[in-house]
């Protein structure tokens, strides 16, 4: 899957003009987290305010997500503001852009917004690999002659700030700075080095 990653960075490269491996330097140690989702089948059709996965866009650089062969659910906003079903299609994944490559792209590249809705009497399964940044890189606009749109951020304190929303003890990260240092100990933990 890092080398699906590698070759999607390639690509957003060349879509920038900038060289093949601009980004390589950046993501030789990436911070990568895998998802394994399971979400049950609901006694009913949900409605358009009833998610199984609420609206939002993925903190990291690249998404890779399986989905499970003929289960629906996963949907995409598209430029016209409109939800559509991202369909499986046997044999592939999904790509999302995530919010540190729309930072680094100067808002070149959209993150893309997304959901999962279920249906009643379906269950569905999905992987999910998140790739990021080396986590000491910095985020900063990757084109020269471009005012930059975004402060430069550091991908690990991006993550950490933008995990604690999810896994600590509030949903408010700002005033909460022990979420965030949990949150760190608990990446530290994962990645078995206090060389992250
Ligand atoms: O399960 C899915 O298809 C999407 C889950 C998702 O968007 C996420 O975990 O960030
Ligand atoms: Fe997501």
């Amino acid at each position: 899957m890092i080398a699906v990653a590698d070759k999607i960075m390639e690509s957003y490269a060349l879509a920038l003009k900038l060289p093949i491996d601009w980004f390589k330097p950046l993501t030789r140690k990436p911070i990568v987290l895998v998802r394994l989702a399971h979400y049950p089948s609901p006694d009913h059709d949900l409605g358009d305010d009833q998610m199984s996965c609420g609206a939002h866009t993925d903190q990291f650089g690249v998404t890779l997500l399986a989905q499970q062969d003929g289960v629906c659910g996963l949907q995409v906003k598209n430029s016209d503001g409109e939800w559509i079903d991202a369909v499986p299609v046997p044999g592939t994944l999904v790509i999302n852009i995530g919010d540190l490559i729309e930072r680094w792209s100067n808002g070149h590249f959209k993150a893309t917004e997304h959901r999962v809705i279920m249906r009643k009497g379906l269950e569905r399964y999905s992987a999910i690999v998140f790739h990021m940044p080396d986590y000491h890189s910095t985020i900063d606009c990757c084109i020269k002659d471009e005012k930059p749109k975004y402060i430069p951020i550091i991908a690990g304190d991006f993550l950490l700030k933008r995990e604690s929303v999810y896994y600590g003890p509030s949903n408010e990260w700002v005033g909460h700075e022990e979420n965030i240092l949990n949150t760190e100990q608990y990446f530290k933990t994962i990645l078995n080095s206090e060389q992250i």
